[in-house]
């Protein structure tokens, strides 16, 4: 069954509006906006990758060393560019990002398809647009020109210049008229859910709004695509699936606890660490769509 027609999809949509009421009347303080995100990247965000080794093409332990090889190795060439090219760095994982947070949300293999392309610009320019200041200050830290390290919690209401307001709008439209174009029977679906993710955007600060967007409309939809390939390609069953994703996990949970033990929390950083075990996994999950 599509992703769009999903039980999954009326749950997140539930879920986005509940989590949106809530932020409107309560307005998370730091503490709950750390606390929320830090849950659901452990329980969510990092482990949706963290079973890429599965779909490896062969099954045994060499197969296994193979795809470590290639995956570590994938990691080790893209800090190398982050390294010496961090400005082209960036680019790649905008790019790469786009092309993934679209993909799980159409399970289109077409890296051209134009309803995918524009809904991970949206995804992401949303919430850069909204907060143009303080998502450049973390660019420039990524590609070491400032040393920008601030959590942002404010929750004060944003006033909208003309330029934001035509930018939301442009990009918006664009995306509901590839919509209209190559899913015109998901046409309401796909519009309420833009306009859910964009209230959401306007009412948060940059991280905690943009992390609570990757882990409910990127990683649960990847994860459930997961799953249905995993059950039905290998005839095993979810609880499998769920114990086969533990230890990877686990070595990226103990991995990212480390390095905050060692060397202290900082955005910019953080962010290269995420692109970092991004790029090989949205190599695995484009093959995983079928590309
Ligand atoms: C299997 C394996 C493993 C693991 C893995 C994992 C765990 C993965 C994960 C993965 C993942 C977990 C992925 C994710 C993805 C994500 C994304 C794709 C994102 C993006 C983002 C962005 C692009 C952002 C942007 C920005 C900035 C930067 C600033 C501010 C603003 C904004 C927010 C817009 C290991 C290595 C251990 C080993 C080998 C094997």
């Amino acid at each position: 069954m599509l992703y769009i027609n999903s039980k999954l999809f009326t749950i997140q949509m539930i879920l986005q509006f509940v989590l949106l009421l809530l932020f409107y009347f309560f307005h998370f303080g730091p503490i709950t906006q750390v606390l929320l995100a830090g849950i659901l990247l452990c329980s969510i965000g990092i482990p949706h990758g963290a079973n890429d080794h599965l779909y490896r093409k062969e099954q045994n332990w060499l197969g296994m060393a193979k795809f470590l090889v290639l995956y570590l190795g994938i990691i080790a060439a893209y800090a190398l560019l982050w390294y010496f090219i961090p400005l082209l760095a960036l680019l790649v994982f905008f790019v790469v990002s786009f092309h993934h947070f679209g993909q799980s949300n159409f399970e289109n293999e077409n890296i051209s398809y134009f309803p995918s392309i524009l809904w991970g610009i949206v995804l992401l320019a949303f919430p850069v647009v909204l907060h143009l200041e303080e998502a450049l200050f973390i660019f420039k830290a990524m590609i070491g020109k400032g040393n920008f390290n601030e959590f942002i919690y404010d929750t004060s209401p944003l006033t909208l210049t003309n330029w934001q307001i035509a930018t939301l709008l442009l990009l918006g439209f664009a995306y509901l008229i590839s919509i209209y174009i190559y899913q015109k029977q998901h046409l309401l679906k796909y519009c309420l859910q833009l306009v859910l993710v964009t209230l959401w955007y306007l009412f948060t600060p940059l991280l905690f709004g943009f992390i609570v967007v990757f882990c409910l409309w990127h990683a649960l939809q990847s994860t459930q695509h997961q799953v249905i390939f995993y059950t039905q390609r290998y005839q095993k069953r979810k609880r499998d699936f769920f114990i086969a994703m533990l230890p990877f996990s686990l070595i990226s949970l103990a991995g990212f606890a480390l390095y905050l033990y060692f060397f202290d929390f900082n955005i910019g950083q953080s962010f290269i660490l995420l692109s970092l075990i991004t790029l090989p996994h949205v190599l695995v999950m484009h093959r995983l769509y079928g590309g």
